[in-house]
């Protein structure tokens, strides 16, 4: 998160850490609790790195140095990309990642509410360990970034080398300063409405991290509400 600050314990309990073990462990991504053994994430975060055996999901932790050998984490029973995920730019940048054991809840593990409908989002945070600049490395505390949604017409006057779709939103900062960034993607913008949070987008793509006239494009979370209750059943 460029432009961020550093979250307190418990603010974001739907925030969790995918992370691959391979020869060593690393973050690759962020994701959301959407149910006691569903992440929602985006799809990009298992290019090449598809098979399930190799993530571990890390909930309920505000800072990377409380992931040791001995601390608790969940397992992908499951990992459902979109049929039509090609790449980010492309769109249906989204997958669900079913646990192996169900979470339980606690203060600071949780999972947020889906949106129900379309709406003009007021107070939208994006969150995540992320880059805090292009050149940068993963943050060790959680941090967050109050960043305004703005119109698809006027997201795609900004990518004209792209197609912002219908099924995309984009967040965007005018002074250029807030943003997501490299090790964000898969994570959630939420905005809260009414007194309830709601994950409205999923951290997805970007030209630049903070870029003036470059804003945050993040996969809608109302265009594919049927997919993912179709594919949350079982
Ligand atoms: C020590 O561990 C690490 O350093 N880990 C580690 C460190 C970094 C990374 C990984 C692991 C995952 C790479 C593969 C999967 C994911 C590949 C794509 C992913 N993109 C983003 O997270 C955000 C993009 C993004 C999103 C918005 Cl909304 C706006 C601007 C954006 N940016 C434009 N340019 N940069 N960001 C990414 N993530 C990383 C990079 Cl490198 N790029």
């Amino acid at each position: 998160i460029v432009g961020g600050k550093p979250s307190s314990l418990k603010e974001w309990p739907w925030q969790v850490s995918l992370q691959v073990k391979l020869r060593t462990q690393s973050h690759v991504c962020g994701g959301s609790i959407i149910g006691d053994q569903w992440v929602l994430t985006a799809a990009h975060c298992f290019d090449g790195l598809s098979s399930p055996d190799i993530w571990r999901i890390y909930s309920g932790i505000l800072n990377q140095s409380e992931i040791q050998a001995d601390t608790p984490f969940s397992r992908a029973k499951e990992i459902i990309i979109h049929h039509q995920y090609e790449i980010s730019e492309i769109g249906h940048d989204i997958a669900i990642i079913k646990l192996d054991t169900p979470l339980n809840c606690t203060d600071s593990q949780s999972s947020i509410c889906l949106p129900s409908e379309e709406n003009t989002y007021q107070d939208c945070w994006v969150t995540g360990w992320g880059y805090t600049q292009e050149k940068g490395e993963i943050q060790n505390t959680l941090l967050k970034a109050n960043i305004p949604l703005i119109s698809n017409e006027e997201c795609q006057k900004k990518y004209l080398q792209y197609k912002v779709t219908d099924h995309m939103i984009c967040a965007d900062d005018k002074e250029g300063g807030k943003d997501s960034c490299k090790g964000d993607s898969g994570g959630p913008l939420s905005c809260i409405h009414n007194g309830k949070w709601k994950l409205v987008g999923i951290t997805s793509w970007g030209d630049g991290c903070g870029q003036k006239d470059h804003p945050g494009v993040y996969t809608k979370v109302t265009a594919y509400l049927d997919w993912i209750l179709e594919n949350t059943r079982n």
